[in-house]
């Protein structure tokens, strides 16, 4: 379409906004919570906009714990108040189905996975969900087995560093080099990644041992989308674009995150959120007259979705053979179809034909995935969703598409949110040597062995009170989000009415002075039974960067193992410094997490 015809149909949009705005504003009597971001335009959505909680912080400081923002005709409550958040997260269960508003840009089989994921679902496809993300990343015995995998990673992804270290120009050409500094925030997702493709797929995706910064920024749809339309490549080819599919997933993860931000989304985003009620003809838009960015983002979700899918399917095709091998000659495993009998979300017959397409491409793709142990090893998390699914009762049982969409999920919310905590703990040691000092004197004392459960559990409290601190001054999601079921009482006067979204935003908390002795500062004993008195917080529920109640994350202890791991490996290894490249003071932008600007710059050196 052309873009004057986007720009008439956007003008008559922001008309429609605002006649009914207005008068939707009055039904809400919302008047006594202070308008913070004041009426009422893209720069007051806050998580669209690329500074926007940055400035809620300075708002909460100067009008309340309580504020008000206007997503187009949406009330948006903002509370930062503790005692309130921890009434209202464990009251409300359910996320708003506005949540999801970038998913409604999402077409197809992309928004029937984004509604299944356990991120944004409510109800009983939400519980589905969380459930088998409990299984495997809180239980106890599952996340024991997961170690392996933990200690193999951060392994190969510190022999990666040394490399680097040891013999820089040679080992790669351009900007991440171990003289000219290194960028932790752009390599760290290297090992998340490996970690997130062990973990939650039980494969071997590389990346630990690879230069990931070059898949950032990667347009999905020149390099991969395009070429196949599955991002999976041309028949048998085993990467695309060059790209191995561990780059390839960095990349769609990244793209995806990133045509969530305001300055890089599809118009059809910011109407979408504006104009609840017309997301359905705004959908029908998005569909037949996709934007660039509406492209690259239905590329980036359609290329980690037919990962899935593939797994999916090598898992099941494993089943049987192993089935046929033991004798049985019935395949044991479920039968993946686009329309699967499971399946409570059927995908339309395009859809089915491109994700067979996917499938049939994905066939060149599979000798690029390593599987570990000779088969999509039996702890992860895919084949615990499908070995979950035989046997179990209807109602229980996850569809193709749920097992898709909380795969996705797991890669969605696991491996930017780790390597976001990894690279800021090393900026905060690089910037408190008396931090790092203590830090490396409490790893040195555990040796060279693989890191067992109890050793990541006792042995190493000073580094998780460094980890704690460090989430508390950067959450790398800094807010989350609920639905008021009800009319909610919020003190003086002030009520969120029934269908309301709000917005729990942690680090107002976090940063509180009334409620944490010199939030300012970069203090890891708060954690530690000597500076809890000093310097622990007012309030109990005052630390909560995992989000709090049913609905917490629920791969916090997995990341707590898989940031602890990495720092025991890395500072035993290494003295890690600030580059002078690094600009100081540290800036950070809030978009859908909040990420250092100019990443994090340090040098290393063996030690
Ligand atoms: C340091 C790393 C991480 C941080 C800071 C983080 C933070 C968060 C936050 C703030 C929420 C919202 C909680 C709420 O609404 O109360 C959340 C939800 C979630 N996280 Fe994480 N997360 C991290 C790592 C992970 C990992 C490794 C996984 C992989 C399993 C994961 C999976 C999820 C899922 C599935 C949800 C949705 C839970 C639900 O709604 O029931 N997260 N995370």
């Amino acid at each position: 379409m052309a873009l004057s015809s986007a720009w008439a149909l956007a003008g008559l949009f922001l008309a429609m906004f605002v006649f009914f705005g207005y008068s939707l504003r009055k039904r809400w009597q919302l008047r006594k919570i202070p308008g913070a971001l004041g009426w009422p335009f893209l720069g007051s959505i806050p998580e669209f906009s690329i500074y926007g909680y940055e400035y809620v912080l300075g708002l909460s400081a100067k009008l309340g714990n309580v504020l008000i923002a206007w997503l187009g005709v949406e009330p948006l409550i903002i509370i930062c108040d503790p005692a309130l958040i921890r009434k209202y997260a464990y009251k409300c269960v359910s996320k708003p189905p506005s949540m999801s508003e970038y998913g409604h840009v999402l077409t197809g089989f992309n928004y029937d996975v984004d509604q299944a994921s356990a991120f944004v679902a409510s109800g009983e496809v939400w519980r589905r969900g969380r459930r088998v993300f409990e299984a495997s990343v809180i239980n106890g015995v599952s996340l024991a087995a997961h170690l392996p995998a933990i200690n193999r990673c951060a392994n190969r992804f510190v022999a990666q560093l040394a490399q680097r270290v040891a013999a820089p120009a040679a080992a790669h050409s351009g900007k991440t080099l171990g003289e000219e500094g290194i960028d932790m925030f752009s390599i760290v997702g290297g090992y998340t990644m490996a970690v997130t493709g062990e973990v939650a797929y039980g494969v071997d995706l590389g990346t630990a041992d690879d230069d990931i910064a070059v898949a950032r920024n990667v347009s999905i749809l020149e390099d991969a989308g395009s070429k196949s339309g599955s991002g999976l490549g041309d028949g048998g080819s085993a990467s695309v674009g060059g790209m191995s599919i561990g780059r390839q997933l960095v990349a769609a993860a990244l793209a995806s995150f990133r045509c969530l931000q305001v300055e890089h989304s599809t118009l059809y985003l910011p109407l979408g959120v504006m104009f609840p009620w017309a997301r359905p003809l705004v959908r029908w838009l998005a569909t037949h007259f996709p934007d660039r960015a509406q492209r690259e983002h239905m590329a980036a979700r359609t290329q980690i979705a037919n990962i899935s899918r593939l797994l999916m399917e090598r898992w099941a095709t494993s089943k049987k053979a192993a089935a046929a091998a033991a004798g049985t000659g019935t395949g044991t495993g479920t039968a993946i179809t686009a329309d699967s009998k499971a399946g409570t979300a059927s995908a339309p017959p395009a859809e089915a034909a491109r994700a067979d397409g996917a499938a049939a491409a994905g066939k060149g793709a599979e000798e690029a995935i390593k599987e570990v142990g000779g088969g999509i090893s039996s702890s992860s998390f895919m084949a615990a969703m499908m070995e979950g699914r035989r046997g179990a009762p209807q109602e229980e049982r996850l569809s193709d598409v749920e097992v898709i969409a909380q795969s996705f999920t797991f890669v969605m919310a696991g491996f930017e949110t780790t390597a976001l905590t990894l690279s800021l703990v090393t900026f905060m040691l690089a910037t408190h040597p008396e931090a790092a000092a203590r830090l490396t004197a409490e790893v040195d004392g555990l040796g060279p062995g693989e890191l067992t459960h109890e050793v990541l559990a006792e042995k190493l409290p000073y580094t998780e009170a460094v980890i704690k601190e460090t989430l508390r001054l950067h959450p790398p999601i800094p807010y989350f989000i609920r639905e008021a079921r009800e009319d909610l009482d919020l003190g003086n006067g002030m009520v969120a009415p029934k269908g309301s979204y709000l917005t729990m935003y942690m680090h107002a908390v976090h940063l509180n002075p009334d409620v944490w002795p010199h939030p300012e500062r970069f203090l890891p004993q708060r954690f530690l039974p000597e500076g809890s008195a000093a310097f622990g917080p007012a309030d109990p529920g005052a630390w909560a960067p995992f989000g709090i109640g049913a609905r917490m994350c629920v791969g916090h202890k997995l990341a707590m193992m898989m940031a602890k791991t990495l720092l025991v490996r890395m500072y035993q290894r290494f003295r890690i410094e600030l580059h002078p490249r690094q600009p100081l003071p540290l800036k950070m932008k809030t978009g859908l997490s909040r990420v250092p600007v100019d990443g994090v710059w340090v040098t290393l050196t063996e030690r």
